[in-house]
């Protein structure tokens, strides 16, 4: 099959979880799920290992980036503060894995969507730095995760925030404004990195989505969850789509396809 026939692919990068006595390298279906479904790319889910993992060999391979929520936080050492147990959970592994990889997708120029802890690596990645449990914070709205046994009803859709006028979110939605949306994290962006442009706010204050400033291609980070709802819910669906295209005009970009494609050897 030619090279740009063939569906594109991107770099999920895992969490370390415990399951049965186990550790794994996991992500949820949520994301991966999305990924094939609306954005119409497949996912290649990168281990999480601290050391061993070549990013440039990696993103050699894929066409785009999707960085995962996860329960775990960035450790606080790579923003340049000492860790407190509001900090935790840790995942090493995916730090190691993730921000590298996040930094050099932007600079070659691959396409990049992060969600959720997505976002704050991205803001971390590039210099940035986080507030942990924000809900305490005067003023603030609770942003956390709903205290409810169903998935369904933990990511429902329920808070307002307010895309920018002339935000790239702006362009994927087809509008500026009001965007309802799902809300679970403890986290948010505290200092932005330099080079990012915040899209989107919370009424709080709360930073729900920025772009990375110059991006040589799709390079967004959002706070909420549009992979949850994506098959159904209509700005959810209209940013993986995004994110789809640009990953498949970057496969094509970089097929390198001759007129004739090389026949397979036996
Ligand atoms: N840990 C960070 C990021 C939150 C996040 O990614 N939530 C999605 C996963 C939710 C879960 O499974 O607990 C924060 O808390 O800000």
């Amino acid at each position: 099959m030619p090279v740009s026939c063939r569906k594109p692919i991107v770099a999920v990068p895992a969490d370390l979880r415990q399951f049965e006595g186990a550790l794994w390298h996991a992500t949820p279906n949520q994301y991966v799920n999305a990924a094939l479904k609306v954005a119409d790319v497949m996912s290649f889910i990168v281990p999480a290992f601290e050391e061993g993992n070549d990013v440039d060999t990696i993103l050699d391979r894929v066409d785009g980036v999707l960085v995962s929520g996860a329960v775990s936080n960035v450790h606080p050492s790579l923003y340049g503060r000492e860790a407190t147990e509001a900090d935790g959970p840790f995942d090493h592994g995916r730090d190691a894995t993730s921000l590298p990889m996040i930094r050099r997708a932007i600079e070659r120029g691959i396409p990049l969507l992060a969600i959720c802890r997505g976002i704050q690596e991205l803001n971390v990645a590039l210099g940035g730095t986080l507030a942990s449990e924000i809900q305490d914070q005067p003023g603030n709205w609770d942003h956390r995760k709903p205290d409810v046994p169903d998935r369904d009803a933990m990511y429902a859709i329920r808070q307002p925030v307010f895309v920018k006028e002339g935000s790239c979110i702006a362009d994927f939605l087809g509008f500026s404004g009001e965007v309802q949306v799902n809300s679970l994290h403890r986290q948010a962006i505290a200092k932005t990195a330099p080079r990012l442009k915040v899209e989107a706010t919370a009424a709080d204050g709360t930073i729900e989505a920025v772009s990375v400033i110059d991006a040589k291609n799709f390079a967004v980070g959002v706070q909420w969850h549009p992979e949850y709802w994506a098959e159904t819910d209509a700005p959810s669906a209209a940013l993986f789509k995004a994110f789809g295209d640009a990953v498949r005009a970057y496969a094509a970009s970089t097929s390198g396809e001759t007129s004739t494609p090389v026949a397979r050897t036996a």
